[in-house]
């Protein structure tokens, strides 16, 4: 028996009327099981491919298949496959977060009785009981996009696609929130959500896709796209003055923004710099310095940079 990928995404091509490009010949896979991140810059076209997965929007060129079986030509099974929480907040005037997350579940085939007792559990999971019998209109953005992302996975599809969902919302409960994307994927669903959260999806999801202006430039695990800076460590040093961060920037290739400085640097490197630093904060011309290893945030701004340069 031939299995197929849950979703499978080749060479697409999306250009709006007008000449947009949004999407440009992009082509990966989610499998079962797995979170997959879509990073990119306002506009790198991660709404847009979203879309047509689902059949909001239709491709220019390429091809869609849910498990195996082409998404153009029935979206209908697309949307019955998967779950959707959009950019954009859910109507809920004249709903509670009960009720709409209640309503969501049953429209896809929850009996009342397990209705009920989803909506319970996530409300109590996201610590949003407080405001579970609220008004919609009364509600926080967050506490809003909280609900929508319960109405959402209220009754999941095999694929659960999430745009934004981390946004508005609490540090304390966006690690709800993830626990909960997690929990998902442990149950066997996979899950495609966009973030601009590049911290948080390091530690979050399996792997990572990173698109710009509509192309992939990147993707894979974490740990793979950590391995492409040749340089392991970020050096981040706080001046005493902007001019002493200029001239730490210069020292080592850093960015500066007001007297802090990050640079790149070598593991072998660091010995020497820490030496440096530390007579540095002696003599006063520094005040705060760490050592750290580079992050995915690093290696995301790098990419988005390289490929600036490169257009
Ligand atoms: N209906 C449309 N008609 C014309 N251009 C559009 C349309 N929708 C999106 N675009 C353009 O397509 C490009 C990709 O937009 P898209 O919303 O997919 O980006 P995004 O990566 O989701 O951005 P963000 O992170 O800001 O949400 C942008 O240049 C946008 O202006």
């Amino acid at each position: 028996m031939t299995t197929h990928p849950l979703l499978q995404i080749d060479n697409l091509t999306k250009v709006f009327r007008g000449g947009v490009k949004a999407n440009d010949d992009i082509s990966f896979n989610v499998t079962n099981g797995s979170i997959v991140g879509l990073l990119g810059h306002n506009g790198a076209g991660k709404t847009t491919l979203l879309n047509q997965v689902i059949g909001l929007a239709r491709p220019t060129s390429g091809s869609i298949h849910v498990n195996g079986a082409d998404a153009l030509a029935d979206p209908r099974m697309a949307r019955e496959v998967c779950s959707f929480q959009p950019q954009t907040q859910a109507p809920l005037d004249n709903f509670t977060p009960r009720q709409a997350i209640e309503v969501v579940a049953q429209l896809r085939g929850a009996r009342t009785r397990e209705a009920k007792a989803r909506a319970s559990h996530l409300l109590r999971e996201l610590d949003i009981e407080a405001w579970a019998d609220r008004r919609g209109q009364d509600l926080s953005g967050g506490v809003k996009r909280l609900t929508l992302f319960c109405m959402t996975v209220a009754q999941p599809g095999q694929l659960v696609m999430l745009d934004e969902p981390t946004n508005d919302v609490d540090p304390v409960r966006r690690r709800l929130l993830w626990r909960q994307i997690r929990a998902l994927s442990d149950n066997g669903h996979a899950v495609l959500l966009v973030t601009h959260n590049v911290v948080e999806a390091e530690r979050a999801v399996d792997s990572l896709i990173i698109l710009d202006e509509g192309k992939v430039i990147a993707e894979g695990t974490p740990a793979m796209l950590r391995e492409r800076l040749g340089h392991q460590l970020r050096v981040e040093i706080v001046a005493a003055s902007p001019e002493d961060a200029h001239s730490i920037a210069k020292r080592y290739d850093g960015v500066v923004t007001g007297q802090r400085v990050v640079a790149p640097v070598d593991i072998d490197q660091s010995s020497e710099i820490l030496s440096w630093a530390h007579k540095q904060q002696l003599e006063g011309a520094i005040e705060e310095f760490s050592i750290t290893p580079v992050g995915l945030e690093d290696i995301y701004i790098d990419l988005s940079e390289s490929s600036a340069t490169a257009a």
